[in-house]
């Protein structure tokens, strides 16, 4: 691990949420991603679905990805360099974290999780999709969930969310819970309606942009008052209209016989985990490490202009903020010439001391604009001979490859 220097290290993340209410991509999403008004800053798109249509996908060759939102996702995307890290699908709760191809070696321990909680925990209707990493050393957990519906169910969306949290666990010593990340991030089509108001009374609030009137009725803002396990979690203040429910095609909130009362249904919190008292033993000295992380929200906003569902997406943007990043990378690759003939196709790697070797480790060659880690170009074995224990550098050679351009990345 290195601490490199004072300067606290920062990554800006773009936080989606949609329910998209089984509905196919729109031809244009890059209001939606700020592609249009982004100052290409961002370091980390993370899009969370809900009710996505389990249609296959027939034009996407890669089995991988079958479905046409993570499909419009990469395509949109990659051009500008963000690669799909992992992603995690649980019927029609879809998971999809990118990152600036750049930031791939620093992003470790990757690993993703799923809790049905429909019909009892048998059926995957509802419940929640996770994905974790280690990024520059702070653990992050993202967490997509698609919680009950209705207005009498929000004792029954807080316990799904506990089970989600309970059942989550994942492998490895730095994190296993959700919550024991140093930064949460919990957002979906959590359910949550405004309680008591007549419909008028809200609907007038929304007219009049008096959204604030609508606050302490909301259920999640009443329930952080109430539930021990949202203590810690922030959210923005909610000054877009709720995003439920829409008449589809339109603007305008149900007409239809259910006559839904709008809600913000669809929300994006974060929680910091709380730094453990000065000699709390092993916790409390990794805690110490991550106590200056910050997350700043710049914005929290839905997107009107999308009307193919029955809900409005949500986005945010954040910084996070850290202490220290940890930068050494566990391979250096070194490409020394260019290439002009198979005989120049030479890479050589080095491992740092504390990597531990892996049979199945890969080196890919990966064309400009790739779109995931299964998108190479070619790839070989980073194999170890048993006369390689003692070398520091290690060489690898490629055959039969195409010489337009190339990334190269060690998989682990
Ligand atoms: O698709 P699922 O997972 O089964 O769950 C449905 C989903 O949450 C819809 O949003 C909801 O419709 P509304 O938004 O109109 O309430 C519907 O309620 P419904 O049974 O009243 O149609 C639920 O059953």
């Amino acid at each position: 691990m290195s601490l490199s220097g004072p300067a606290p290290f920062s990554n800006r993340l773009h936080i989606v949420t949609w329910n998209v209410g089984s509905a196919t991509p729109p031809d244009d999403i890059t209001s939606l991603l700020g592609l249009n008004v982004g100052d290409g800053n961002t370091d980390m798109y993370i899009i969370g679905l809900q009710e996505v249509n389990s249609m296959i996908n027939k034009r996407l060759k890669d089995a991988l990805f079958t479905d046409q939102w993570s499909e419009v996702c990469m395509e949109r995307l990659s051009p500008f360099g963000y690669v799909l890290v992992t992603s995690q699908r649980m019927q029609g709760v879809l998971l999809l974290v990118f990152a600036k191809y750049f930031h791939l070696p620093f992003l470790r321990g990757v690993q993703t999780e799923t809790t049905r909680t429909g019909l009892g925990g048998y059926w995957g209707n509802k419940g929640g999709v996770s994905a974790r990493m280690s990024v520059y050393g702070h653990t992050i957990c993202f967490l997509n969930c698609h919680l009950p519906a209705h207005m009498e169910n929000s004792d029954q969306r807080m316990e799904d969310f506990e089970s989600i949290l309970q059942q989550q666990q994942f492998e490895g010593q730095a994190a296993t819970g959700v919550l024991d990340h140093d930064v949460v991030f919990w957002f979906g089509d959590l359910n949550f309606r405004i309680d008591d108001l007549e419909m008028q009374v809200v609907k007038s609030a929304i007219d009049n942009n008096k959204f604030s009137i609508l606050w302490e009725k909301d259920q999640l803002n009443m329930a952080k008052d109430s539930e021990t396990v949202l203590e810690g979690f922030q959210e923005g203040p909610l000054k877009f209209p709720p995003t439920y429910k829409f008449d589809v095609g339109t603007n305008t909130y149900d007409t239809s016989g259910k006559k839904r009362k709008p809600a913000w249904t669809d929300r994006i919190l974060w929680r910091l985990r709380a730094t453990a008292p000065a000699g709390a033993g092993k916790r409390g000295s990794i805690s110490g490490l991550t106590s200056g992380a910050k997350v700043t929200q710049h914005n929290y906003r839905s997107h009107m202009e999308f009307t193919v569902s029955d809900h409005k997406p949500v986005s945010s943007i954040f910084t996070l903020q850290f202490p220290y990043k940890v930068d050494l990378p566990l391979v250096t690759i070194i490409v020394e010439d260019e290439w002009n003939s198979v005989a120049d196709a030479t890479v050589i790697f080095k491992l740092a001391p504390n990597y531990s070797r892996s049979s199945w480790d890969w080196i890919g060659l990966f064309k400009v604009g790739f779109k995931h880690y299964k998108d190479y170009v070619g790839y070989v074995w980073a194999k170890q001979e048993e006369s390689d224990f003692l070398r520091q550098e290690h060489q690898v050679i490629w055959m039969h490859v195409g010489f337009n351009t190339r990334i190269i990345f060690f998989h682990i």
